[in-house]
């Protein structure tokens, strides 16, 4: 059942008011510098390296493949590589065909949360944090940004998150069982703004198909975005998709969000953010 009330509070539509969370300008971090930068112009969607990219050169199909990943930036700092060589074996890994066996991974059982494209992680560690309750996947591209995930990890000793290098949609595909997710996340994905670049965003109507399979019934999906036209896209694509509505009961999980490091940048230029939230139908 859709409340229209809710629906406006939670699902921002540009002739509606007031989305969910439109955040204060927070403070700009100089670390930025090391971020990926993916969104308002045509480049690729990471810096992450081709040949590091554990899912490229896999078979046709429906969903929008990742295909253009540059090798600029992709090597690490040595810092960044130590962390590495010490966590990626603890809990890091490559997309893979096999079906995750979470319980084992994390050593508990627990709500499983996705979040796709984690950047360079700094809204994944506050949101661990935030959730001890829930087994917090990262799945992103880019390498250099697992990395400084890794190093967050280490340093602040959180312990329910596992990071997976590779296309998001290969490890929902191929890794994940259906209806098992108790959330995805999907914070400031790569708007690609020319339009005949839009077939490569990752948030389109086959995407969200997919998503919607691998929550369970009551399963909430959560985007943000700070690009006014894809918002509204992406809006009509979730809207469509049969198993997904608004959220109209109380979720094991939380709706607030961290700001996120490109969510930064965003407020830098004054961009509005929009999230969006669905429920998977119980
Ligand atoms: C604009 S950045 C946003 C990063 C982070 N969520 C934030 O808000 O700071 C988008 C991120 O999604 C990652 N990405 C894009 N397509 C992806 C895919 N198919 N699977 C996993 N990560 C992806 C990129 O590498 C990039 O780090």
């Amino acid at each position: 059942m859709i409340s229209p009330a809710r629906k406006d509070r939670l699902v921002c539509q540009p002739k509606r008011p007031a989305p969910v969370h439109i955040r204060d300008n927070g403070p700009v971090n100089q670390a930025d510098q090391d971020a990926p930068e993916t969104s308002r112009d045509d480049r690729s969607p990471s810096d992450a390296a081709a040949d590091e990219h554990a899912g490229a050169g896999r078979g046709s199909r429906l969903y929008p493949r990742v295909t253009s990943f540059r090798s600029r930036r992709g090597s690490l700092t040595g810092p960044q590589q130590s962390a590495w060589d010490r966590m990626w074996p603890k809990i890091g890994r490559d997309v893979g065909d096999d079906l995750l066996d979470t319980a084992s991974w994390f050593g508990r059982e627990a709500p499983l949360i996705i979040e796709i494209g984690s950047g360079t992680g700094t809204a994944t560690a506050a949101m661990a944090k935030a959730e001890p309750h829930v087994n917090l996947i990262a799945v992103e591209v880019y390498r250099p940004g697992l990395a400084q995930l890794l190093q967050l990890v280490e340093r602040e000793q959180i312990p329910n998150v596992r990071v997976l290098r590779g296309d998001a949609v290969e490890v929902l595909e191929h890794m994940v069982a259906p209806e098992s997710l108790t959330g995805v996340r999907v914070f400031f994905p790569d708007p690609w703004p020319k339009a005949r670049h839009h077939k490569r965003r990752l948030l389109q109507a086959p995407t969200f198909a997919l998503i919607a399979s691998r929550l369970k019934p009551g399963g909430v999906l959560h985007v943000a975005t700070d690009h006014a036209e894809y918002a509204e896209a992406i809006r009509e694509a979730g809207d469509a998709e049969p198993l997904l509505t608004e959220l109209d009961w109380e979720s094991p999980i939380t709706h607030e969000r961290p700001v996120t490091k490109f969510e930064d940048k965003a407020h830098q230029v004054g961009s509005t953010i929009t999230d969006l939230i669905w429920g998977k139908i119980k």
